[in-house]
């Protein structure tokens, strides 16, 4: 799946600028930005709910927008399943066998019987968790290339989640579908995502594949003999301070930076991995992080 330049206004205002990135096949990528930062918006328009204002989202170089049978190729689950709770299992089964025809029956009940889910006249009477596995049970079902997710694992219990997560890397690797998640949960997302899309005001910030992007970076914990220089102030993340204890990422190429931390003598200075949290933190951050 090719995004091309996707662009969206919504009543004079810019939601969307310039999003381009490359979905492989057989990847999962993650979508991050703070709240309000576009990604519901940019989800809903990879599925074709709502259409962009400018450019394209392209499978096998045919757009989504102008043949509509591509969008058989693509599955979204909401975080709510709002839309499907007065419907039966069996009245979904069938309406999603018309809308998409190379839905999987056997497959369905397969994954019914997993994760033991029983058959239910309204899936509103589902609790939150079983929900959730009944949307992404459909999405598998429905034998589509691309899976996107909004935020599939909120307010579910550990448990849930993990079967979620799981089910979700399985079908990856093991069917060939690839998978868009939009996701708070960092944590999540950095034990199964192959390429992060992050999202700053509708812009995009930067889309790279998680190791490199972590490699831009440096974490660093800092004791400095007294408290961090003015100077530096301006140029580092702060991450943590306790006393003088400092917690910092540092960009990779800012060299002048960690020399200007080691002339300062630091009582200690030590490198440490960063997470995709701290990568987060690093790009989008802004001030109000910053102690
Ligand atoms: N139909 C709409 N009408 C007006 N504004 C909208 C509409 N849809 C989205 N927006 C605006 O677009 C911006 C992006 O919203 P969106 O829901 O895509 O963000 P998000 O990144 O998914 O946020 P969150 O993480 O909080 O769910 C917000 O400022 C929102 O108010």
């Amino acid at each position: 799946m090719n995004v091309e330049q996707v662009s969206k206004t919504i009543q004079g205002t810019t939601v969307l600028k310039d999003i381009t990135f490359e979905v492989k096949p057989g990847s999962i990528v993650g979508i991050i930005g703070r709240n309000g930062a576009g990604k519901t918006t940019l989800l809903r328009i990879l599925t074709g709910i709502i259409d962009p204002t400018e450019g394209d989202v392209r499978i096998d170089g045919q757009s989504i927008f102008d043949v509509p049978e591509i969008k058989q190729n693509i599955i979204f689950v909401p975080d709510s399943s709002e839309a499907m709770k007065n419907y039966s299992t069996k009245e979904l089964v069938r309406l999603y066998k018309t809308v998409y025809p190379r839905f999987d029956e056997a497959y369905f009940h397969q994954l019914m019987k997993r994760f033991n889910l029983p058959a239910t006249k309204k899936i509103k009477n589902y609790s939150k968790g079983m929900k959730a596995l009944f949307s992404l049970v459909v999405a598998f079902a429905a034998r589509a290339r691309y899976v996107i997710l909004d935020e599939p694992t909120d307010g579910l219990d550990v448990i849930v989640k993990r079967r979620i997560l799981r089910t979700l890397v399985e079908e990856v690797a093991g069917n060939d579908v690839s998978v868009l998640i939009s996701s708070h949960r960092l944590d999540e997302l950095e034990f199964m995502a192959n390429d992060i899309l992050v999202i700053k005001d509708g812009r995009p910030d930067s889309f790279y594949d998680l190791d490199t992007m972590k490699a831009q970076y440096k974490k660093i914990q800092v004791v400095f003999k007294e408290y961090l220089p003015e100077e530096l102030k301006a140029h580092v993340n702060i991450l943590n301070q306790t006393g003088r204890v400092y917690t910092l990422i540092v960009d990779r190429n800012m060299e002048k930076i960690e020399e200007q931390i080691r002339q300062n003598e630091p009582l200690l200075y030590e490198e440490l991995s960063m997470s995709l949290e701290d990568v987060f933190v690093a790009r989008l951050g802004g001030e109000e992080f910053v102690s």
